[in-house]
């Protein structure tokens, strides 16, 4: 029998580097709110079986109001986040009885369908993926005075996006881990690697953009005029 897997959306950042008087999450796109098409996709996804949106305490009314008036009939539950992603995280994944998670940003709305089942499809292979990019520039490492010191090899950098999959227990351990020995990661991989798990990265697309700053804004009214990577 197939095993199931469930979504944790982080939503409860504040936006600060957007800069935007309203939560990026919650601004329009094309009519409808940011985090309405991040979690259209994933109740459209045959793969995915339940949703926990993870949300700031103020927002958890207009967000389930959302849900009904978007038909997001796999949302099981609606939870307050804490102070970092990762404590956000953290609350979400309490909340799934899955055997599989994908942790991803709420305001990551343009993931391809085919790349989630692609993150799935490696999770079950290596124990768990990120999806990524090769990164385009050439990246320097740069000391507190500005100094270059070292120029890794392109070759061997990508830009990790969201979802991240898991096996829901062993994320969790990872996140037990974490908590009790301080360690503070920007994203769910960083948990997983240094509780030893092997994390496949799976190729996914440059319009899997992360909404952070105002130009983002502009980029992502572009794809969603026009369509994500390999249809543009
Ligand atoms: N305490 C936090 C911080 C972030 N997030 C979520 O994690 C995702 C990625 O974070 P980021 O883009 O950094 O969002 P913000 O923290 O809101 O942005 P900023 O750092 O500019 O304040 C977002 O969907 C955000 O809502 C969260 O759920 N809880
Ligand atoms: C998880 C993430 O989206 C992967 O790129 C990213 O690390 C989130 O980082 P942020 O500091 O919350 O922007």
């Amino acid at each position: 029998m197939a095993e199931s897997v469930g979504v944790v959306i982080v939503a409860a950042g504040r936006g600060t580097r957007m800069g935007t008087e309203e939560s990026k999450q919650y601004l329009l796109l094309r009519g409808r709110p940011i985090i309405v098409h991040t979690l259209e996709i994933f109740q459209q996804h045959p793969l995915i079986s339940e949703i926990v949106l993870v949300t700031g305490a103020e927002d958890v009314e207009r967000c389930r109001k959302w849900a009904e008036e978007y038909g997001i009939t796999k949302l099981k539950a609606v939870v307050t986040g804490g102070a970092e992603r990762q404590h956000s995280v953290y609350k979400g994944l309490g909340r799934l009885d899955s055997e599989w998670v994908m942790v991803h940003d709420g305001v990551r709305p343009f993931v391809r369908s085919r790349d989630i089942e692609a993150c799935y499809e490696e999770a079950k292979r290596t124990g768990a993926s990120v999806l990524a990019v090769p990164v385009k520039d050439t990246i320097k490492q740069v000391s507190g005075e500005g100094l270059v010191t070292a120029t890794p090899d392109r070759r061997t950098l990508w830009a990790i996006q969201t979802p991240q999959t898991f096996r829901l227990s062993r994320l969790k351990q990872a996140y037990e881990a974490a908590e009790r020995d301080g360690f503070l990661g920007t994203d769910d991989s960083s948990l997983a690697e240094r509780a030893g798990m092997p994390v496949a990265v799976v190729e996914g697309s440059y319009t899997n953009i992360k909404i952070t700053t105002p130009d983002d804004l502009a980029y992502a009214e572009f794809i969603e005029t026009f369509g994500r990577e390999g249809q543009l």
